[in-house]
């Protein structure tokens, strides 16, 4: 690898990414823009990415040092490449958190001749440190929110203690914020609920909300008209500004840019398109939980017996658990397979976003990871939500009472998801009234992101603000914060110029 990145030229960024796909891809996307605003970019991460982007074959060696005309750069967590994080993840948060510091700051050094040609370095919530690097540089940072605008808001006021949230001895109480649709504990991020068993995380995201000062910009991705409300919200408090979606320009009939900013951790299977294409259209039933998510087997049963009373096509992706368990989590029950090869298909992972574009594709049933939801989003079609962790029952909330595009799959008491519910939910958004209005709610959303991320449209404007500021800044030696949303006035006129 070359040894300085930055060949003499100015204007450049770091950006800085926790090592999961659906972190690392939108950090990509909002690089390709800032590049297509006369920016130079890099992206850093831990070497943990590199290995599972060359262990999937669709990468080749070469792509996975440039992506897009963006570098990728690695550093070490600490930790050894075989080692478990998901199952110990609060113990890989903490060797992150101590070894992730000094790591960044010598990958810094060796890459850039002077770290003062770093306009900005934009880091992502999961690696909030990245901003105590910055100022050992004396850079500006900022961070990219990757998920809902709803949940920056839910967290900030949660962990500055701005409002009340369930506690040991209130577990049931109703959280009432500005912007917000009322939320009952399951619709809550589950690291603020009491019974959270990440102890690592609470600490993480306190820090992060009580030094906010630390961040000179807060991206968000998302788009102004699909959060407005939670995003007027948080003017007054600390401004984030919506510069997505960050999905691939072909979701948003962004045709004369191809080339899409993103990694592949899992090889894809393809043969699924062709499958697609001898369906009928909007028959099929696409079903998946994401990169990290594995279902218990009593879950994965549920799932399969309603697939099959449903007697509809579907595509499940099952990514096989990185680590297998005896109990049989995230495995099909045996004979499945078998019984439904003449109506379903099931891979191991899929082309996502060109699955959830095809024709033949009804609706999704989905773990309700934001990108994940995103992508539906700029495919127009509805959704079911399974929400497990994390942002996913804030997004399931969203996913319903907000943009009402999609249903929810009710647990059980004991916790887990009938098959009979299961199978209504699909019959519920693919025949009758209520699909129809779903249908229609979401080719309207679709067609809003559309124009956020075009020329003069609210996302646009948006980065166009940031890049002007950046570089303003660094001509100007301005140290003052810049955590100016657009004024309500500018949101409105790149409105009006929407409709
Ligand atoms: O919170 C975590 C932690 C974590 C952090 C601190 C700690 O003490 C313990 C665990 C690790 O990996 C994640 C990975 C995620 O991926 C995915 O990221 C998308 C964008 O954020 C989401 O929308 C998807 O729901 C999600 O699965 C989302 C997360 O919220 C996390
Ligand atoms: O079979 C699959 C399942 C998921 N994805 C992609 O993986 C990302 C998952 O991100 P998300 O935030 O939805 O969930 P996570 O995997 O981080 O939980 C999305 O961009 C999906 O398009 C994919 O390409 N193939």
């Amino acid at each position: 690898m070359a040894q300085a990145e930055d060949k003499g030229e100015e204007n450049h960024v770091l950006l800085v990414a926790f090592s999961a796909q659906g972190h690392i891809n939108p950090m990509l996307r909002l690089g390709k823009r800032l590049t297509a605003k006369g920016v130079h970019v890099a992206l850093a991460t831990t070497e943990i990415a590199r290995h599972r982007i060359l262990k999937s074959s669709s990468t080749d060696a070469k792509a996975a040092y440039l992506v897009a005309g963006i570098k990728l750069l690695f550093f070490s967590d600490g930790l050894s490449l075989d080692y478990d994080r998901k199952t110990n993840l609060d113990l890989y948060m903490d060797s992150l958190g101590k070894h992730g510091p000094s790591n960044l700051s010598a990958l810094i050094k060796e890459h850039y001749t002077s770290p003062k040609k770093l306009l900005c370095l934009v880091t992502n919530p999961f690696v909030p440190w990245v901003s105590d690097v910055a100022a050992e540089y004396n850079i500006p940072c900022a961070m990219l929110w990757i998920q809902p605008c709803a949940l920056y808001a839910i967290y900030y006021r949660c962990f500055n203690k701005l409002s009340a949230f369930p506690t040991l001895t209130d577990p049931d109480m109703v959280v009432e914020l500005p912007g917000l649709p009322s939320m009952e504990k399951e619709d809550l991020p589950s690291f603020v609920l009491p019974n959270n068993p990440f102890g690592s995380f609470p600490k993480l995201f306190s820090e992060l909300f009580r030094g906010m000062e630390k961040f000179k910009w807060v991206l968000g991705n998302s788009f102004y008209e699909l959060e407005k409300h939670v995003i007027d919200s948080m003017c007054e408090l600390y401004p984030i500004r919506p510069i997505g979606p960050l999905v691939p320009p072909t979701l948003l009939g962004l045709d004369q840019e191809l080339e899409d900013a993103s990694v592949d951790m899992w090889k894809s299977d393809e043969t699924c398109i062709e499958w697609l294409t001898q369906q009928p259209p909007c028959s099929v039933v696409y079903v998946s939980f994401g990169s990290i998510v594995v279902l218990p087997a009593k879950q994965m049963e549920a799932i399969a017996t309603a697939l099959k009373n449903a007697k509809r096509p579907f595509l499940w992706v099952v990514k096989p658990p990185e680590f297998p368990t005896p109990d049989g989590a995230g495995q099909l029950p045996l004979g499945f397979l078998e019984e439904t090869k003449d109506q379903g298909q099931v891979v191991r992972w899929s082309p996502q976003t060109r699955v959830l574009s095809h024709p033949a594709v009804a609706c999704f049933i989905t773990h309700c990871g934001w990108n994940s939801m995103l992508e539906t989003i700029c495919s127009g079609i509805p959704l079911i939500a399974y929400p497990q962790w994390t942002d996913q029952p804030t997004n399931a909330k969203l996913i319903v009472d907000v943009f009402k595009i999609g249903v929810r799959i009710k647990k059980e008491v004991d916790g887990n998801m009938s098959s009979e519910v299961i199978e209504k939910c699909i019959e519920e958004v693919m025949v009758g009234p209520m699909a129809e209005q779903l249908r229609k709610t979401a080719m309207a959303l679709k067609a809003k992101a559309r124009i956020a991320v075009q020329a003069g449209g609210s996302s646009d404007e948006n980065i166009r603000l940031f890049v002007e500021e950046i570089t303003s800044d660094s001509r100007e030696k301005d140290d003052s914060p810049k955590v100016g949303n657009l004024s309500h006035e500018g949101q409105d006129k790149v409105r009006d110029k929407d409709v």
